[in-house]
């Protein structure tokens, strides 16, 4: 895994050594500053030369001043290769996202998926940044400043080194507490996520069943949890931090005292007692950094591993690896004894069908009964469990799923608007296409009074999810996208929803129109649709059952007569 991290760092390899070099240079410094501070105090000092300590101070500030350039670079730089690291993977993970397939999605929380994209990725940047860096200068200025104590004074060094293992004891024992309460900070703000997304998204259905009492109820439950584990986060902040703080300054009282006892007996010089005394802060300040990892690291590791998990999930449908693009399809359509289930259970049982190009085919029965299952087959938004589709003779699973899906046309019972403009929306059928065009889609969709009546026009903003357009102007705008995209094939989910005659005639004749020329099949909850299909398809239970023309159907006396009496 750490290898698969680490490539991520191979296109920016030239800033990685800049900010780990500048950050090495760094350290360096801040160990050479208390042995500046010891040679100004034993050898400059008792010089008496005034313009000698002046230039040795600006020396000093000289060297002060090239390492706070230093933390420039490393702190902007640093930081750069976090986020760009974290932006590539961000890139990735949406692309993958948006690749996987339905079945995925039916089991997944939006909330969570989102938390992924954002917080988890935000962590390894992080840990991108500062993990390899802090890790090697904790270790490197933790061995530099021992070595440099012990030359400096031997007895005291060891006296300072006795008290590591327990500052370490401590250390890995409040890191490793600190990192499961971040953890469980981190599933808190995923259940939030969830609710918040769901309540917020929901909120019109909130509202009209005057349950907002009940949600923030809901809400206050993750809310108060949130709240609880990070009071816990903060009181192992506070313990650690004050037992850290109060473990250096016993460290640095006691060398005080046996420091200034050597110094008394000539052991030590004055300036190495000042310098030793600043070498020991600096000799603990690595601890402070090796608990800063410690924490960070499984955080951002764990966010590795699920950003992995993600990448590893195979899009269950792709394109097979000898698969044709489609050609320009005329519309023959064959299920062949197809079968479906989205679990254990049945939904599709054997069904045979054949639909010749240019054919309106009708698919009616009771709720439930698989018409909306059938049909998503086709696209492969599902896969079969057994038999095989073909159109124009060719098998789905042989076809690139693009080419495929460019030439299935498809209005849904609920229309997806996108959040921006009516021109966008529109265009979403055929990206790219002219204003010419999405207008006589429009047109074509029975959109143009509407149009016409809208001061803003094809510039309209629809609102989150088209809220701010009704149900009938919705299904038209999806219409209209389906006109852009001129499909050999039409797949058309009529909306349950009533709507008024007038606007149910408009709709009817935007689709009669639509469906020129093409193979459509329909899921037809209207009278209208069925008397203008070719043949009606009837279902029940995963099967059809009767197939035929409305009149002979009736004639039949079977389950759609039943259906349509
Ligand atoms: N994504 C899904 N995951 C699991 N089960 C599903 C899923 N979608 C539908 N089902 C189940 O599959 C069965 C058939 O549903 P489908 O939507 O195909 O019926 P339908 O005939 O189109 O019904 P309606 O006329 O009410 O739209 C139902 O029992 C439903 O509960």
């Amino acid at each position: 895994m750490l290898r698969d991290f680490f490539g991520y760092y191979r296109p920016w390899l030239g800033l990685f050594w800049l900010d780990f070099g500048c950050a090495v240079l760094s350290g360096l410094f801040e160990l050479a500053f208390p042995l500046a501070i010891t040679a100004f105090i034993d050898h400059l000092l008792p010089q008496g030369n005034w313009s000698l300590t002046v230039a040795a101070a600006i020396g000093l500030l000289v060297l002060y001043a090239i390492n706070s350039g230093l933390m420039v670079i490393v702190i902007y730089w640093g930081h750069k290769l976090g986020i760009n690291i974290e932006t590539e993977m961000r890139a990735r993970a949406f692309d993958h996202l948006t690749r996987l397939s339905w079945r995925w999605y039916d089991r997944s929380r939006t909330g969570k998926l989102v938390a992924r994209v954002t917080r988890d990725l935000e962590e390894i940047g992080e840990v991108a940044h500062h993990g390899p860096e802090d890790a090697f200068i904790a270790i490197m200025t933790f061995i530099g400043a021992f070595i440099l104590m012990f030359t400096i004074n031997p007895s005291l060094a060891l006296i300072v080194a006795l008290i590591v293992p327990a500052m370490l004891v401590l250390v890995i024992f409040y890191g490793g507490r600190m990192t499961r309460t971040w953890r469980a900070i981190y599933s808190r703000v995923g259940d939030f996520n969830v609710r918040l997304e769901e309540a917020l998204g929901g909120v019109r259905v909130v509202q009209a069943f005057g349950n907002e009492a009940h949600e923030s109820e809901l809400f206050a439950a993750d809310n108060q949890n949130y709240r609880k584990t990070k009071l816990e986060a903060y009181k192992v902040m506070a313990a650690s931090s004050a037992l850290q703080y109060m473990g250096l300054r016993l460290v640095q009282v006691v060398v005080m005292v046996v420091g200034a006892s050597f110094v008394l007996s000539g052991d030590l010089t004055t300036g190495g007692f000042v310098g030793f005394l600043l070498l020991v802060g600096v000799f603990y300040r690595p601890l402070e950094k090796i608990a800063a990892v410690i924490e960070t690291y499984p955080r951002g590791i764990a966010g590795f591993r699920r950003y992995q998990e993600l990448l590893a999930t195979e899009p269950e449908i792709a394109d097979a690896p000898d698969a044709i693009p489609a050609p320009v399809l005329r519309g023959d359509i064959r299920f062949e004894n197809v079968s479906f289930g989205y679990d254990d259970r049945p939904i599709l049982r054997g069904i045979d069908l054949t639909i010749k190009a240019g054919e309106t085919v009708a698919f009616v029965g009771p709720s439930g009964a698989g018409k909306t299952t059938l049909l998503a087959l086709l696209p492969r938004f599902y896969e079969p469990s057994a038999g095989r589709i073909t159109v124009d003779g060719i098998a789905l699973d042989q076809m690139q799923l693009h080419s495929l899906r460019r030439q299935i046309g498809l209005v849904s019972q609920d229309v997806f608007l996108f959040g921006g403009t009516l021109r966008e929306n529109i265009a979403y059928g055929r990206l790219g296409a002219s204003d010419a065009e999405i207008v006589q889609a429009a047109r074509q969709a029975q959109l143009g009074p509407l149009l016409e009546n809208l001061p803003e026009g094809l510039d309209t903003i629809v609102g989150e999810r088209g809220v701010m357009l009704s149900g009938g102007q919705k299904q038209r705008v999806a219409i209209a996208r389906a006109f852009l995209k001129n499909p050999p094939i039409l797949i058309l989910d009529e909306a349950t929803s009533a709507l008024d005659s007038q606007t149910e005639r408009e709709i009817q004749t935007a689709l009669d129109a639509l469906s020129v020329g093409r193979t459509t099949l329909v899921i037809a909850h209207r009278l209208g649709t069925i008397r203008h299909a070719d043949r009606i398809a009837v279902m029940q239970d995963g099967r059809i059952v009767e197939m035929g023309e409305h009149g002979a159907l009736v004639a039949q006396g079977g389950v759609y007569a039943r259906l349509s009496g």
